[in-house]
C-alpha cells in the first residue's frame, strides 16, 4: 500500500516512521511519501492561499498548487484504484467500514487542508479522476486536515493483512464485525487485586461460558450507556 500526504506542513507524517507503522513501512506493507503543497508554488511568497469568492472571513486554499500536485504525486490520467481522501468536518463520518474498505486498496493520497478550507473545484476535479472520499472524524473542527489523516492511516493500516501480529486482536475490538458493533467490555490482568479494586471473580474462574455471558453482558449494558445510538432497535432485541 502506498500512502501519500500533501500538506503544508509535511513534517506532521515523520512521526509514521514510529511503531508499528515505522514497522510496516520497514517490511515493505507501507510505502509512505508526505509532499509540501508549497513545492508546487511559483511566487517568491510561496502563496498557497487567497480569500473566498463571495467574501467572508479567512482564506481559501487556491486550486493551482493542488491540481500541479496532483500532475505530479497522482499523474493526468483517471484512474479509480486510487483513492484519495480529504479529511474534512463537512465529510461523511469516518468509520471502522470505511477504515475496512481502504485497507484492501493499493494507494491512497491523503490532502490535508489548512485555512477555511480547499477550492472546492479540487475536490471536483479530484471526482472527476479518482476515487475520492471526504470524511469526518467528529463534530468538532480542527486546524487542518493533518491530525486527521493521522488517525484514518493509523485505523485503514492496522487492518492491513500481515500488519498485526495476532489478527485474532482485531476481532473482538469495539466497531468490528464480531461485536454486533458494541462497545468492547472491560479488561484486565494481573495481578488480581490491585489497591484494593480485584479483577472479576468470574474472569478468574477459567468457566468460558461464563466468561463469554460476562463479557457480553458487559459490552451491552457499556453500549446502551454510552452509545445509546448503536444499540437500534433490533441489535437490542438481541441481546
Ligand atoms: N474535524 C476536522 N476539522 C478539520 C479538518 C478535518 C476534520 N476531520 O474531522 O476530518
Amino acid at each position: 500500500m502506498r500512502l501519500d500526504y500533501l500538506s503544508i506542513f509535511p513534517g506532521y507524517f515523520d512521526v509514521l516512521g514510529i511503531s508499528l507503522l515505522g514497522k510496516a513501512a520497514v517490511n515493505g506493507l507501507v510505502d509512505v511519501y508526505a509532499h509540501d503543497l508549497r513545492d508546487w508554488t511559483h511566487d517568491r511568497h510561496r502563496t498557497v492561499d487567497d480569500t473566498p469568492c463571495g467574501g467572508g472571513a479567512g482564506m481559501v486554499m487556491k486550486p493551482d498548487p493542488w491540481g500541479e500536485a496532483f500532475d505530479e504525486i497522482i499523474g493526468t490520467e483517471p484512474d479509480p484504484s486510487v483513492h484519495v481522501v480529504f479529511p474534512s468536518p463537512s465529510g461523511e463520518p469516518f468509520t471502522q467500514s470505511v477504515a475496512h474498505d481502504l485497507s484492501s486498496v493499493e494507494r491512497i493520497v491523503f490532502c490535508c487542508g489548512r485555512y477555511e478550507g480547499i477550492d472546492h473545484r479540487v475536490i471536483d476535479y479530484a471526482r472527476s479522476m479518482w476515487t475520492v472520499h471526504e470524511v469526518s472524524l467528529g463534530d468538532y473542527v480542527l486546524n487542518g486536515g493533518e491530525v486527521a489523516a493521522l488517525a484514518i492511516t493509523e485505523a485503514v493500516v492496522r487492518l492491513v493483512p500481515g500488519f498485526m501480529g495476532n489478527p485474532q486482536s482485531l476481532a473482538e475490538e469495539s466497531f468490528s464485525a464480531g461485536q454486533d458493533g458494541l462497545l468492547e467490555y472491560p479488561l484486565f490482568t494481573r495481578p488480581v487485586s490491585w489497591r484494593g479494586l480485584d479483577v472479576p471473580e468470574v474472569l478468574m474462574s477459567g468457566h468460558h461460558g461464563r466468561i463469554a455471558k460476562w463479557r457480553r453482558d458487559e459490552s451491552i449494558r457499556l453500549t446502551r450507556e454510552r452509545r445509546p445510538d448503536l444499540t437500534d432497535s433490533d441489535v437490542s432485541a438481541r441481546h
